[in-house]
């Protein structure tokens, strides 16, 4: 797999925006990070990618690729890890089918998915893929506790220009909706593992007739691991959403479904199901059988149904009668109403992280099918996190938008380390086949869960780790140590699991002295407390589990800064090495639409400028190279050019894009270099490049800008053409001839 045997830090080959970028950004740090005799290699974690290394028997050997993703998860777990790890993709069905196809039509000869295996041959290859589903890279590589907040100049930069928020009124109709019972938050059950128990647990269900199914057997545990075990009732989730279907249209507002298809990927793609099947209720109980015949998956969304049943021979009749039920339902939210996307086309449009807090940022609105914003009801069917956005609608109808000028932050401490609590459930996750009694079994045979459960709930066991818990208790004593602020613990003595948790945290704190330092609140009351801290200018930092790591680093800084994109997240390896994530939020497939019809890239790369830092001052301090420090506080200098000099990118073509704020910044790090004194050989090396940089700004804008508002090719959407997109991406000869 080696471009490069040794590289000191590894950027990551992604999917989407973040990929585009890298055409144009990753040759300027390459050709920075030369001059301290840093290397700066690839590893290849898309999508595409990962197919690709998935079947080399399949493949030619020019196609063939070796599986970085493996090789990049072995590196983690070493001192010597240095990673800029950008977004990828984490595939719901219709995007890895989507992927496989466009690499058929490329000539790779990968099988097609099987949606409904018939032997054991498709059963292999649909294992295969299955690997590759959801969040199936970040889970690997995150060996370690996250602490993602907004750096200073961010934050100071955000409150001189702040972006624009809706106004919210008190008498929106915007709520959110959660399941009275039968969640995955009421039935859970946690333990923490003895010495005796630790070991292999099992898994299986035992029905009616006594006759017992193993599930799982395993995972292997260590002594101290939190074990929770839950289930999600399908029969009282489907009375559920009937019930909002018909309370959405007496409200008369935009129905709504937020979920996590991709980081729970077994999970809640069958939940997103229910909901598909309980929209069109009519029409699955009269053609129930013929649609699942037809692959007319619902977890698979609307989309897929629709496109399944338009090839049934029937099609046209059912398609009839599916148009008719949705005009009797309320209007959906819409992902996009030019196009009739809805929020149940597909799975992994409407992710919960992002979509909520954009809803909020907007004072409450969705946009709706006839293009206009409206009030709307956001069904969140579990209750274990829902509170967060509850009280968040709440607050803002009871004290109108926050003010970005004057509001502090909130940063955040998250349990992530080991595949930490629900983000690594999925391969200890079923969907019931038959009513009976779940039981989890640990080695030594003592019963540590029980159950009782129905065809088609949804039961699964979620695992934290002793190490990675303390280490979490640690990284927040640390840095609440260094910001001196409010730290809260967002933990409920009232579930199962954060009790357990808190078995670990009270006595650490205790032990540091530090407990009158820190806050324990349940989730609702820390929402609460966290709006009211930052409304008075101040900062807090939320210390939580893995899913609310997920949501806050959405919500705070979408509220905050205006987007996610912006954020610091370091990844504090626990084996002594770093990774650097770059922003905490996606792919942003819009801006990819954008750039083929119009060539705009409105992707702002702060977050890997940020990132880039962070990394640099890394390896200065694990190897000693002062250069890499001088390259480090120069890209600080940088960053905070493209800031004061507003050259971030703006949302319309016509507007600076990414490209240009690619330019300035390297003007800005040439600059910042040519001027610093402590190392006089990188001074002289970078000053006839920053005086180039400087001196022909007209001309290189100009290239860059030549071929602006036309549409562009890019050889392919989940696998482009690395010299198609080149040329795309790096339009200035002026600034790649500088470069060199
Ligand atoms: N760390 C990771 O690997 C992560 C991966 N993902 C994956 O990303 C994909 C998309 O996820 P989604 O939930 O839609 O979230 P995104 O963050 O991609 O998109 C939400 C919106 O945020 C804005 N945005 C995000 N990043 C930037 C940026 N750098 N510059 C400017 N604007 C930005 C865009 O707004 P606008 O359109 O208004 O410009 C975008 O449409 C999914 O496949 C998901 O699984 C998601 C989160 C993290
Ligand atoms: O891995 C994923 O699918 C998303 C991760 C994410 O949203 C986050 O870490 O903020
Ligand atoms: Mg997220």
């Amino acid at each position: 797999m080696a471009e490069n045997d040794t590289p000191q830090i590894i950027y990551t080959k992604v999917d989407e925006a973040p990929e585009l970028a890298s055409a144009s950004l990753l040759p300027i740090i390459r050709r920075f990070a030369d001059a301290a005799g840093i290397t700066v290699a690839t590893r290849d974690i898309s999508l595409a990618g990962r197919i690709i290394a998935a079947f080399p028997e399949r493949l030619t050997p020019e196609q063939a690729q070796s599986d970085d993703l493996a090789g990049l998860g072995a590196w983690v777990k070493t001192p010597a890890a240095n990673v800029i790890k950008l977004p990828n993709i984490s595939a719901s069905v219709p995007q890895l089918v989507g992927a496989i196809k466009e690499l058929q039509a490329q000539g790779y000869d990968l099988p097609d998915y099987p949606v409904d295996p018939q032997d054991d041959a498709q059963a292999e290859i649909r294992a295969r893929y299955d690997a590759l589903k959801g969040s199936a890279v970040n889970p690997v590589l995150r060996e370690g506790n996250s602490d993602r907040r907004a750096a200073r100049a961010v934050k100071n930069y955000a409150k001189a220009h702040p972006h624009s928020m809706g106004k919210w009124s008190p008498d929106s109709k915007t709520r959110v909706s959660s399941m009275p019972a039968g969640d995955f938050r009421r039935n859970e059950t946690s333990v923490t593992l003895t010495a005796e128990q630790a070991g292999r647990v099992r898994i299986q269900l035992t029905g009616a007739d006594g006759q017992v199914t193993v599930l799982k057997d395993g995972p292997d545990l260590p002594a101290g691991t939190v074990v929770d075990a839950s289930f999600l009732s399908v029969t009282e989730l489907t009375r559920f959403l009937q019930a909002e279907i018909e309370a959405t249209q007496a409200d008369g507002t935009l129905f709504s479904v937020h979920l996590k298809a991709t980081m729970m990927k077994v999970s809640d793609p069958i939940i997103f199901g229910h909901v598909v099947r309980a929209w069109l209720a009519p029409v699955f109980e009269r053609h129930g059988a013929a649609l699942a015949a037809a692959g007319a998956d619902p977890n698979g969304g609307l989309g897929t149904v629709l496109a399944r049943v338009a090839q049934m021979p029937e099609g046209d009749a059912i398609r009839a009668e599916i148009d008719e039920i949705m005009a009797q339902r309320p209007p959906l939210y819409m992902v996009n109403s030019d196009k009739g996307i809805t929020n149940l086309h597909v799975p992994s449009d409407v992710i919960i992280d992002a979509s909520i807090p954009a809803l909020l940022r907007a004072g409450g609105k969705g946009w709706g099918p006839d293009g206009a914003e409206a009030d709307t009801n956001c069904v969140i069917p579990d209750t274990s996190y829902a509170d967060v956005y509850d009280e968040s609608v709440r607050y803002f109808k009871e004290t109108g938008a926050l003010d970005p000028r004057t509001a502090g932050t909130v940063q955040n401490v998250g349990l992530m380390a080991q595949k930490a609590e629900e983000y690594g459930s999925h391969p200890t996750t079923f969907e019931i086949p038959h009513a009976g009694t779940v039981t989890v079994i640990a080695a030594n045979g003592d019963e540590l869960h029980r159950h009782a459960v129905d065809t088609g709930d949804i039961w699964r066991l979620c695992s934290t780790r002793q190490a990675a818990i303390e280490d979490w208790v640690r990284l927040a004593i640390d840095r609440q140590r260094l910001e001196g602020c409010k730290a809260v613990f967002w933990l409920d003595r009232d579930r199962a699991h954060d009790r357990e948790l808190l078995a670990y945290v009270e006595p650490m704190l205790e032990a540091a002295g530090v407990t009158d330092r820190f806050q324990v609140l349940a989730p609702r009351e820390a929402t609460r407390l966290s709006f009211e801290t930052i409304r008075a200018g101040q900062d807090i930092i939320a210390v939580t589990g893995n899913v609310l790591r997920d949501y806050l680093t959405d919500l705070f800084p979408i509220l905050e800064l205006g987007t996610s994109a912006k954020m610091l997240s370091i990844v504090k390896l626990m084996q002594g090495g770093g990774m650097f994530e770059t922003g905490a939020g996606g792919s942003a497939p819009k801006h990819v639409q954008q750039l083929a019809e119009e060539n705009h890239l409105r992707w702002d790369s702060l977050g890997e400028f940020c990132a880039l830092g962070e990394s640099l001052n890394f390896l200065a301090e694990a190897t000693g190279n002062e250069k890499a420090r001088t390259l480090a506080a120069a890209v600080e200098a940088a960053t905070q050019g493209v800031l004061d000099h507003e050259r971030s990118p703006g949302r319309k073509a016509g507007d600076p894009d990414n490209r240009d704020s690619h330019y300035y910044f390297a003007m800005y790090w040439a600059q910042a270099l040519a001027q610093q004194t402590s190392d006089p050989d990188l001074a002289e090396e970078f000053r006839p490049i920053a005086r180039d940089l400087t001196e022909l700004e007209e001309q290189i804008v100009a290239e860059l800008r030549a071929d602006r508002g036309r549409p562009v090719d890019l050889g392919g959407y989940y696998h482009a053409d690395p010299e198609k997109v080149a040329a795309v991406m790096r339009p200035s000869a002026t600034l790649n001839r500088i470069l060199g």
